[in-house]
């Protein structure tokens, strides 16, 4: 059971992420993944990080300035494997596996894109953001998120994922 999350930039594609993940530890749920949160500094964005669920370990993903793996103006951190591998580990242990998000930022660091080509092969329930630029030749339930949809796509998503797990 996979269900991905989509829709235009800031319309709240996260926020559902982070309130479906926080409630199945509530339920004390295994959740495993990772997120990336952005980093501003004055009102300007100057990277992002990458956190690990659940541990939250957390390292620069990718930061304003010159590098060898360039995504736009952000070059890519090779810190960011310590929370890949941190994730790897965990993953046995995942009932749910949460990721935010399979972007092209995500997609250009080729340990981050290895770890999401392993779970799209795993059988495990997935919830995952997906950037609206990226196309997955995977089965799942994709849902566009609006300003409208976004209150009840919270607990539908949720409930859906609850009952797969039983
Ligand atoms: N009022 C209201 N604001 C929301 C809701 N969901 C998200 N927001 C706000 O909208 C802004 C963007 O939310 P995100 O969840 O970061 O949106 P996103 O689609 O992940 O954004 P990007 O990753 O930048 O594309 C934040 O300030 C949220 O607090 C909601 O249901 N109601």
């Amino acid at each position: 059971m996979r269900v991905f999350i989509t829709g235009k930039p800031g319309v709240g594609k996260t926020t559902i992420l982070m309130y479906v993940v926080k409630e199945l530890i509530k339920r004390n749920y295994t959740v495993v993944g990772f997120y990336c949160p952005e980093v501003r500094e004055g009102g300007r964005r100057i990277g992002f990080k990458i956190v690990s669920i659940p541990t939250g370990k957390e390292r620069w993903l990718a930061k304003v300035g010159e590098g060898k793996i360039k995504v736009g103006k952000y070059a890519v951190q090779d810190e960011a494997e310590e929370v890949v591998n941190d994730v790897k580990d965990s993953l046995p242990k995942a009932q749910v596996i949460a990721i935010d998000e399979i972007g092209p930022m995500e997609l250009s660091m080729p340990s981050i894109k290895s770890l999401i080509d392993e779970v799209l092969k795993l059988e495990k329930p997935l919830i995952a953001v997906v950037h609206r630029n990226v196309k997955l030749n995977v089965d799942g339930k994709t849902y566009i998120v609006t300003e409208e949809n976004r209150g009840l796509l919270k607990e539908k998503i949720l409930e859906e994922i609850v009952r797969t797990l039983g």
